[in-house]
């Protein structure tokens, strides 16, 4: 198996976890849900911080549990986060890094000390004390030291919770680096719209102990049948590249598998890859491509499926673009003029594009 196999059924007083699905053992699984959807207890019951009688668990070839068979949670090859982070004390953050790295399984030296200390930028803080660091810094830490044990799968449970608005966003480019750089399959927990739009390739949505929706981000956010609305609005996230910057007209040109879009130059650099949101409110369709408007943004998209709104004038329209899904709220009554209907070829009229950051 090359996945991450999950099967359990647990009930307490009146919370009924049950879940059966197959997580990728590759990127960033985000798990999603409200608080006491039941995030932690699954992420726990994976790692063997909990044992559910009858859970099968299964971490690609091997098996974590199953029948009689339970491995603990320290012959489990991995490295957990959680929302306060659980440094010693007593030890300076170097020291703290030294014991997880003598507990690392030699075999496994995948991921070296110098490459973790850069990529979260905590040289400077190696020989302070966990007191002395900041909420931010500490969880650097804390995320470091998980990697050293040379997991073969990190857990993160709400590792940015408790901490404010400024040093979340201070964090999530850390996240972002790991993320491209080790080859590392994630798990990580969160009820955070923005960490879902920041980290994930793959989406669990949880709701009452049950999953209601999963799949990769695009096809997860885009669904038309249970909409998942990060904020206030229905919308897609894409992963785009900067390939030009037009100084003279303040604007960047991003490349996405569909084509490309301007949109206004925030000063990333040409060859960066960024995350965009596109709201389906800033999409609408036109039958030719249209240069008497003052949308910049055109590109050649198909009709796979289209729904009502919540409201009875709007209809939702899902258009693939390549390999990438947007969504478009358009008028019942331009979708009855345009006669939109799946498999018809429309130009996405794109008025804005939000970089994540
Ligand atoms: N050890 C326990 N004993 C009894 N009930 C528990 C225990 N741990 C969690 N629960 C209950 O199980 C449910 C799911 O809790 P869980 O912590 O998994 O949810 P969550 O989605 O992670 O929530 P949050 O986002 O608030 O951390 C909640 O109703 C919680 O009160």
């Amino acid at each position: 198996m090359t996945g991450i196999g999950i099967k359990l059924d647990l009930q307490r007083k009146d919370f009924h976890l049950r879940i059966n699905t197959t997580l990728p053992a590759k990127g960033v699984t985000v798990i999603y849900g409200h608080s006491g959807s039941g995030k932690t207890t699954l992420l726990r019951a994976l790692a063997g911080l909990e044992n559910i009688p009858g859970a099968d668990i299964q971490f690609q070839d091997s098996l974590w549990q199953k029948a009689q068979q339970f491995v603990p949670v320290h012959n489990r090859p991995l490295g957990y986060v959680f929302q306060e982070s659980s440094l010693f004390e007593h030890l300076s953050a170097r020291k703290n890094l030294l014991f997880a790295q003598k507990r690392a399984d030699k075999s496994r030296c995948k991921i070296d000390w110098e490459q973790i200390v850069e990529l979260l930028g905590i040289g400077d803080l190696l020989d302070r004390f966990p007191a002395q660091l900041s909420g931010g810094e500490r969880q650097r830490v804390a995320i470091a030291r998980a990697l050293l044990v040379q997991p073969k799968l990190l857990l993160m449970d709400e590792p940015l919770a408790s901490l404010d608005q400024a040093r979340k966003r201070e964090i999530l480019p850390y996240l972002d680096k790991l993320k491209r750089e080790l080859d590392l399959p994630m798990v990580y927990v969160t009820h955070s719209p923005e960490e879902v739009a920041h980290l994930a390739d793959y989406l669990v949505v949880l709701d009452k102990g049950e999953i209601v929706a999963s799949g990769n981000l695009a096809e997860t956010l885009t669904r038309l049948d249970f909409p998942i609305h990060l904020g206030e609005e229905a919308g897609a996230v894409l992963e785009a590249k900067v390939v030009e910057r037009d100084a003279h007209w303040g604007l960047s040109k991003i490349e996405i598998s569909g084509g490309h879009l301007w949109f206004r130059d925030n000063g990333i650099a040409v060859g960066e890859y960024v995350r965009i949101r596109i709201f389906a409110r800033d999409v609408s369709l036109a039958v030719t491509p249209h240069d008497d408007t003052s949308i910049i943004n055109s590109i050649p998209a198909t009709v796979l499926e289209l729904e009502a709104d919540n409201h009875k004038g709007l209809m939702l329209v899902r258009l693939q673009l390549n390999d990438d899904i947007i969504v478009a709220r358009v008028s019942t009554l331009s979708c009855h003029k345009l006669n939109v209907e799946p498999g018809k070829r429309f130009w996405a009229q794109i008025k804005s594009v939000a970089i994540v950051q």
